[in-house]
């Protein structure tokens, strides 16, 4: 039987700007990646994408509107992610850099895919125009996508 790990990614928007967190170890260090992590077993997932925001950034958001439901596998890895990604338009607070996430705005147009995990590149386009998205990645490895399924959605 699968192990299914519950993560969360909140991306954050400012008009034409979306809030990046470079990640400063562990899992995807060294990637710019929205904001995010574990949901604990006495919070929502919606709480702790919430949880997640303002402990890696600072950010406060009470208006979290869920996009995509990402799942990943990895060869020889009985793990299975299910990350479920939110965006918000809507904070208070101001923006810090944390023990996890150093964090930093980019324009829509540049966003920095080579320095991203490889499936971003495949759903942001989807995010970007405002489509919400189910998708499925089987990676060998932290770099390479074997295959993978991505499917435009009118409801999650
Ligand atoms: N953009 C993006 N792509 C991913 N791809 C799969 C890895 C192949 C995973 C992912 N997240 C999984 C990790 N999660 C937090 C737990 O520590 C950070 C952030 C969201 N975010």
């Amino acid at each position: 039987a699968k192990m299914i790990k519950i993560l969360t990614l909140v991306l954050v928007r400012d008009g034409k700007r979306i809030l990046l967190g470079m990640k400063k170890r562990g899992f995807g260090e060294g990637r710019w990646n929205g904001f995010g992590g574990k949901v604990e077993k006495q919070e929502t997932v919606i709480d702790g994408a919430k949880r997640e925001l303002r402990e890696e950034c600072g950010l406060v958001s009470n208006i979290l509107e869920k996009i995509g439901l990402l799942k990943f596998e990895f060869v020889g890895d009985p793990q299975l992610l299910e990350v479920h990604v939110f965006t918000t338009e809507q904070f208070t607070g101001t923006v810090e850099e944390s023990s996890e996430m150093r964090p930093e705005w980019f324009d829509t147009t540049n966003i920095p895919f080579d320095k991203m995990w490889p499936d971003d590149k495949l759903w942001f386009p989807l995010y970007l125009k405002g489509q919400k998205f189910s998708g499925y990645f089987l990676f060998q490895g932290h770099d390479n996508i074997l295959k993978y399924t991505l499917d435009e959605v009118d409801d999650l």
